[in-house]
């Protein structure tokens, strides 16, 4: 016979109907900003080579602009581009007036790097909030432009209604773009942060007290159901193409499911958040610029 506790199922964050509703604000500010300052935001969204997914995000960014009322410059660079020429076309775009926002879509090609690249950038219009200006801002307790998915995750942390401060938080993967300024929101609202990596031991025992878990580590199923604390809130960041062409994230989502208070479906969850809070950094980086905020 099934116990009570096996028929428990998580309630879901649903990132898609929370980025629905931030993008149907993001658009109405982005309108009222138009009409105030007589030119729209504009994001110049730089993409290298062919990677499929890349295309595929860079496309839903420069749809997601034009549905808010943002301007997009698109500049689709092919693959054996040189370091030099895009460092190049980073200087014009942080010179260009019309331009609050610029991101260079990674990974790029193996001969770019991608801190040179970031560095580029003019920290006012790094709106995937990478530069580490941006991230000092951050751990300085002086946020200016956010990560985008640790930006994300905290707003769908916050549609928990649960009060973070104190609460213990792991986040699995310290990546620049995740893991690390992951950590600095979740302590930025008061939570007590664990960070896991590659060199982490006993991954389990670190889970299973987590009231909060991060999935950030880009390994399929990595976060076993049965780890999860009763009532815990996970977020996977994780986004992984199974052979039927269907996506699935870091945690055991059904498993998961019997033992979170919350959890957030792949696809659906944290995806969809990335890329409204590139929007929402683009008209806050438009502000900045025309002094209006
Ligand atoms: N310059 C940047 N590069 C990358 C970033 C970033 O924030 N800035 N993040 C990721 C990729 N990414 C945005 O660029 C991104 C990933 C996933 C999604 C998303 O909406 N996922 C959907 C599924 C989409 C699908 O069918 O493949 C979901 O999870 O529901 C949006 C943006 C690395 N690079």
């Amino acid at each position: 016979m099934r116990s009570h506790m096996d028929t428990h199922t998580a309630n879901i964050l649903d990132g898609k109907a929370l980025s629905d509703r931030l993008r149907g604000e993001i658009g109405k500010e982005a309108a009222e900003l138009t009409q105030k300052h007589g030119r729209a935001p504009g994001l110049a969204v730089i993409i290298v080579g062919n990677d499929p997914a890349s295309h595929v995000y860079v496309k839903n960014k420069k749809l997601g602009c034009e549905k808010a009322g943002i301007h997009s410059f698109s500049h689709e660079l092919p693959a054996d581009t040189s370091q030099q020429h895009l460092l190049g076309l980073i200087s014009e775009l942080n010179q260009n007036p019309k331009v609050d926002g610029i991101l260079v879509q990674l990974p790029a090609p193996k001969h770019i790097d991608p801190e040179t690249i970031i560095e580029a950038i003019d920290p006012g219009k790094d709106v995937d909030g990478f530069h580490p200006y941006n991230v000092g801002r951050l751990a300085a307790r002086q946020p200016s432009l956010r990560s985008c998915t640790p930006y994300g995750c905290m707003k769908l942390l916050a549609e928990t209604g649960l009060d973070l401060h104190g609460m213990e938080c792991v986040i699995v993967g310290a990546s620049n773009i995740v893991g690390r300024p992951m950590a600095l929101e979740l302590l930025l609202a008061g939570a007590t942060v664990t960070i896991c990596h590659r060199f982490t031991e006993n991954l389990q025992s670190h889970i299973e007290r987590a009231e909060i878990v991060i999935a950030a580590a880009g390994k399929r199923g990595l976060i076993k159901g049965e780890w999860i604390k009763q009532g815990a809130i996970v977020i996977d960041v994780g986004i992984h193409r199974l052979e039927d062409g269907s996506l699935t994230g870091d945690v055991e989502f059904d498993e998961a499911s019997k033992k979170a208070g919350w959890i957030t479906p792949v696809p659906g969850g944290v995806g969809p958040m990335t890329i409204t809070m590139l929007l929402a950094n683009t008209v806050q980086a438009f502000k900045i610029h025309v002094g209006d905020e």
